[in-house]
């Protein structure tokens, strides 16, 4: 709703009531066209100032009506309603002033924000666009550079920066509604014509078709799929080149054709997923709004090498106090150096000033004695790992929380090497670990409620999408990966190469395809893991048994690389080659084709021409169905945990939602129907074969993803 009440004996005080975030929902927008209107009318308010109740202006449209028959007044006419008032209307913005939110204060004819703002018109990141005249007044207020920058990317900006941009009129530090008053009634009786967005003319820009020629291309590039960024610009170009009514034709019709997408859905259920998952329950029955988490003022890292360095950095930039303790002395002098680099380049993605931090550099470990918490980032080895939790846990004070940073070994055989077991969890970040959003905190059997919080909390405090998950090889994202690799390969033991692999992966909406990024984090990681699992064995690569593995079919061409010396970028040659080892450009390599062609011919196998809806089909599904798995094992509480590690952390493009999601969109009996296909196809793959779980909410009916979670309470209530 909106509260109304008379300050200042001639202003009108419209408050939004809609907590946590003011969201303009049917009743808001209600209140707001009532108490407008009654403040249009009484002859006492000479004047308006609008605000928003909680320190929040207001967080834009509501997103829950999104998905529901829309009722309640417009919002376009709403806001030009307010635009054309012949009393001054002043926004009086504290906190978020996001999408609607903002769109609402462009129709006011002043802005005024509190130091503490945030504004922007994230739209985009909901698959959709600023469809209430965001996209035709912004470019009309700061100009067209600027509004596409906000609008095609989505991205809040600062009081300060607003001001500076020209969307605000005043910054203030001190009460909000007090000053919004004292401005506006300091412009009483002034005219209101030049305040009025919608009447300016776009500023002038020459050559304007290059500029957006060039912005699209651009956009179109780092969109990889996605339809709203570029319809973004679609109608910011109307707003350069139209009168304002026809861009707001435009910008409807653009909205409407996003609006009722799949992509928009897709991005609605991300956002709501990333809440959800942050209200986390685990098997024991320990749940966020039961667990207290303990403070952690001081952190040590131990191993200093890729990750570590990350993570450190990642710790420091949350104001902590940390131990960074390496023992190889030429490590420790390169992480020494690396570091500053990092945190510079870190504050200014953030848009921050970089502030002193507070990191202790030690070659000795019972340099960590004193600390909260501890994330280890050793080599991956189990043997090694385990002696530095027993050292951990007879260095460290009482209570100390100690996490691992492995990407897939038994947290709980780590636990078993310390006193208290309770006190460990996995923390599994992704590298670049200060740049990558999301942390797998991983739960073993003995894992205490309040260490799970606690590293939950760290995660949050990190700037981390962080998802609890359970204890199994490969946690859930590396687990998933496994099937979706070992399709890649038997696609090109069967015919594909690499470069078609990649193409069609990309083009469906990763940033880079299986082999690519293989290259990039290094062939030797996969290797050493599958060596590990006694599936690569030294000399088995070749030979008349060396695609069978376990019984099972195998694919070594993997090891063959390795056994190349061919690590990907960092030797300068994979599955693709580089100008120079650690360079960053595939390109397509002839020696592979020719590997390719004479491993066919060694093994008897006939290439065949493989469209890029199979390889889509093979991956994908391969790796849908692992998922199904982990859901049924109840690593994962449920699909949205799944959708977010692959969003957040494997590429997974936004707009398709999550590989679970993404199952739903498909259509589960399609899943199951193609899986059992490949399954025929090739009994000798046991990631094909379809998981009970996917047959059970076929059976069910295919519920929506939302629903999962019943179907699979019954499957664990009968276990
Ligand atoms: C047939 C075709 C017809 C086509 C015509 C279509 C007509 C439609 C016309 C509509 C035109 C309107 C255009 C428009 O205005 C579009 C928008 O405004 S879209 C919304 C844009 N806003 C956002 O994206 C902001 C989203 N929110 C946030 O970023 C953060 O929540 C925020 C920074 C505001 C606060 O962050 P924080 O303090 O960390 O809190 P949480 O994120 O945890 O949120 C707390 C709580 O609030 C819920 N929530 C937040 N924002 C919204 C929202 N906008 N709507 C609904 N609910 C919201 C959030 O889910 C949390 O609740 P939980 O219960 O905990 O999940
Ligand atoms: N590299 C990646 O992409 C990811 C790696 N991980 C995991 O993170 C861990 C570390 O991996 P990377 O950083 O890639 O390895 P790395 O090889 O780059 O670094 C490991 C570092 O640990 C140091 N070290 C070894 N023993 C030590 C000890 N006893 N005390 C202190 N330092 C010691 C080494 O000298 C080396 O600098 C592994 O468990 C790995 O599986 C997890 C996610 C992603």
């Amino acid at each position: 709703m909106a509260q109304y009440s008379l300050v200042a004996g001639s202003v009108g005080l419209i408050t939004l009531q809609n907590p946590p975030v003011n969201a303009l929902s049917a009743v808001v927008r209600k209140g707001i066209v009532s108490t407008f209107e009654r403040a249009l009318r009484d002859p006492k308010v000479k004047s308006v100032v609008i605000c928003g109740q909680n320190g929040v202006f207001c967080g834009g449209a509501d997103i829950k009506e999104f998905g529901t028959n829309m009722s309640g007044p417009p919002l376009v006419p709403m806001i030009h309603a307010i635009e054309a008032a012949d009393k001054p209307v002043v926004a009086a913005i504290e906190g978020s002033a996001l999408g609607g939110g903002l769109e609402l204060a462009l129709g006011c004819h002043y802005r005024i924000a509190h130091s503490n703002a945030r504004l922007g018109l994230p739209e985009v990141s909901l698959g959709l666009l600023p469809a209430a005249g965001g996209t035709q007044r912004l470019p009309r207020l700061i100009g067209i550079p600027a509004a596409l920058d906000l609008i095609t990317t989505g991205r809040h900006v600062t009081a300060a920066e607003a001001l500076q941009l020209g969307i605000v009129d005043q910054v203030t530090d001190h009460k909000i509604v007090d000053e919004a008053v004292k401005f506006v009634l300091s412009v009483a009786g002034k005219p209101l014509d030049a305040r009025r967005i919608s009447t300016y003319p776009c500023p002038p820009l020459s050559d304007l078709d290059t500029v957006f020629e060039m912005v699209m291309q651009k956009v179109r590039q780092r969109a990889h799929g996605a339809i709203a960024p570029i319809a973004c610009v679609q109608a910011v170009q109307a707003a350069a080149t139209l009168p304002y009514a026809q861009g707001m034709e435009r910008e409807k019709e653009l909205m409407a054709t996003l609006f009722t997408s799949g992509q928009a859905r897709s991005m609605q259920y991300c956002f709501f997923a990333q809440r959800a998952v942050s209200k986390w329950s685990i098997p024991s029955g320990a749940r966020w709004d039961t667990s207290m988490p303990r403070p952690v003022h001081k952190a040590a890292v131990i191993g200093l090498g890729t990750m570590g360095r990350g993570i450190t950095v990642a710790l420091a930039q949350t104001g902590l106090s940390v131990v960074a303790v390496e023992t190889q002395e030429k490590q420790l002098m390169e992480a020494k150096q690396a570091m500053p680099g990092m945190l510079e380049r870190g504050a200014r993605r953030r848009g921050v000033s970089l502030t002193l931090h507070k990191i202790t550099y030690s070659r000795d470990i019972r340099a960590v004695a004193d600390v909260d918490l501890v994330i280890e980032a050793v080599f991956e080895d189990m043997a090694l790992k385990k002696k530095v939790f027993q050292q951990l846990s007879d260095i460290c004070k009482p209570g100390t929380f100690l996490c691992t940073n492995t990407s897939g070994l038994d947290v709980d055989h780590l636990a078993s090497q310390t006193c208290n077991p309770e006190l460990v969890v996995g923390m599994h970040f992704f590298a670049p670990a200060h740049v990558m959003k999301l942390l797998e905190v991983v739960y073993g059997p003995r894992s205490s409620p309040q260490a799970v919080a606690t590293a939950m909390q760290l995660g949050k405090k990190m700037g981390k999408v962080s998802v609890a998950v359970g204890n199994c090889r490969g946690f859930v994202g590396n687990r998933m990966l496994k099937p979706y690799v070992e399709q890649a390969f038997f696609l090109l033991e069967e015919g594909a190469t690499p470069e078609q692999v990649d193409g069609a992966l990309e083009e469906f909406g990763f940033s880079m395809g299986v082999f690519k990024v293989s290259d990039l984090s290094g062939l030797d990681v996969g290797w050493r893991v599958r060596m590990a699992d006694g599936f690569a064995e030294p000399g088995a690569s070749s030979g008349p048994s060396a695609r069978v593995r376990q019984g099972r079919r195998y694919s070594p061409l993997g090891d063959l690389l390795c056994e190349q010396g061919r690590f990907g970028q960092k030797t300068g040659q994979g599955w693709y080659q580089y100008d120079k080892p650690g360079g960053r450009v595939a390109r397509s390599d002839p020696w592979l084709h020719s590997f390719l062609a004479e491993y066919r011919t060694r093994h008897g196998l006939v290439a065949r021409r493989i469209d890029n809806q199979e390889v889509l089909e093979r991956c994908l599904y391969a790796l849908i169905n692992e998922g199904f798995r982990i859901l049924e094992d109840g690593i994962a509480a449920g699909p949205e945990d799944i959708d977010l590690i692959y969003v957040f952390g494997y590429g997974w493009p936004r707009h398709r939602g999550g590989p679970m999601f993404y199952a739903g969109m498909v259509g589960l009996t399609k899943v199951l129907q193609r899986l059992e296909h490949y399954h025929q196809a090739h009994p000798d793959v046991p990631f094909m074969q379809p998981c009970s779980l996917l047959r059970r909410l076929v059976a069910s009916g295919s519920p929506p993803v939302h629903r999962w979670r019943e179907v699979i309470k019954k499957v664990h209530s009968q276990l």
